[in-house]
């Protein structure tokens, strides 16, 4: 660690210490003095990427950046060099965001405006991002991981989330241009940090995919504007999609499209944290340190989206 920071022109280390709570991360929070004065960063190392994957982050979040996209970016060490490796594993070392979390039932309607807003401002900031990603949690990973569960599933369930599958595969059949850029791709409220109801900082990118622009749109609606039964509260609804539909008009595609991706959205959570619950091992992730989080809430905000599918405001 000592010797990491040492490549960088940003001071000497005072403290550091491991934040809990990481996936496929293992994350630090690391204080440097410099001229008498205390900095806070973030030193993100990552278990599940290779030094392959990541210049897409390195490039795709200093991009950002760059157009006022409130994300971590990889401070560059004096020789320009920002991605380095420590026990040879892929590390960044970013700055650390003031601002507070906002727990998921204390989420209100300018909560979900304001991430309505940066998220198409995201959208729009990437749209002429130059490198592209496919999601390795996307299309190609569900249609492996739904057949390789079903076996621990009930009937009924293994049967939903091969529909769901297979009705996302008849959306991409579509003659539709749904819109496609680099979206977010985990955008839930504990990734965003909030000064006031207004969000200051967007974390954990490294889901970021080339993909449709409302399928991220569609994470945010399931996990930002859900009630704990799963049902919709529909002001927190139309104030998410009316901020970001202000910002980033949606096309006629995206309003047949939508309905479908509230449920796709809802379907790939469910999966991923359907995995770890049946003691599937996954490449790149220690099953012993993973926090499982409960796979029916997505099954029930599934539930509801097919039961009551939403409409995009005009
Ligand atoms: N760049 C950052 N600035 C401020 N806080 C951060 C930053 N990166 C991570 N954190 C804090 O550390 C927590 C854990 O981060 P992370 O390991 O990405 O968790 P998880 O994978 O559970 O979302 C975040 O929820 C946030 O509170
Ligand atoms: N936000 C997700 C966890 C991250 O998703 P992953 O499947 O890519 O690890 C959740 O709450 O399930």
């Amino acid at each position: 660690m000592t010797n990491l920071l040492a490549q960088f022109d940003l001071g000497q280390l005072v403290s550091y210490k491991g934040i809990e709570g990481g996936i496929e991360n293992t994350n630090y929070f690391v204080t440097l003095e410099q001229n008498n004065q205390h900095t806070d960063y973030v030193l993100t190392v990552f278990e599940e990427f290779g030094m392959d994957d990541m210049p897409f982050f390195v490039e795709l979040t200093t991009w950002l950046a760059e157009r006022q996209i409130p994300v971590p970016f990889p401070y560059k060490d004096r020789n320009g060099i920002a991605l380095k490796k420590l026990h040879n594993r892929p590390a960044l070392l970013q700055p650390r965001f003031t601002g507070h979390h906002v727990a998921q039932t204390d989420l209100s309607a300018e909560h979900c405006a304001s991430i309505g807003t940066h998220l198409a401002k995201f959208h729009l900031a990437s749209e002429s991002f130059y490198l592209r990603r496919q999601a390795h949690r996307g299309v190609f990973w569900w249609r492996r991981e739904s057949q390789n569960i079903q076996r621990h599933l009930s009937k009924e369930d293994g049967e939903l989330l091969a529909q769901e599958v297979r009705l996302f595969d008849e959306l991409r059949e579509q003659p539709w241009g749904l819109p496609m850029g680099t979206i977010h791709g985990d955008m839930f409220h504990d990734n965003a940090l909030f000064d006031g109801n207004q969000v200051s900082a967007i974390l954990d990118v490294y889901n970021a995919a080339t993909a449709f622009l409302l399928f991220d749109l569609a994470i945010v609606a399931n996990d930002w504007c859900t009630l704990p039964d799963g049902t919709v509260d529909q002001a927190r609804e139309q104030a998410l999609l009316k901020a970001y539909h202000a910002e980033r008009p949606f096309t006629p595609d995206e309003y047949k499209a939508w309905p479908q991706l509230t449920r796709t959205a809802a379907m790939r959570f469910w999966l991923s944290r359907l995995i770890p619950a049946c003691g599937i091992e996954q490449a790149g992730r220690q099953s012993g340190d993973m926090v499982i989080k409960d796979p029916d809430e997505l099954k029930r905000i599934l539930l509801q989206r097919i039961a009551t599918p939403s409409s995009l405001p005009g």
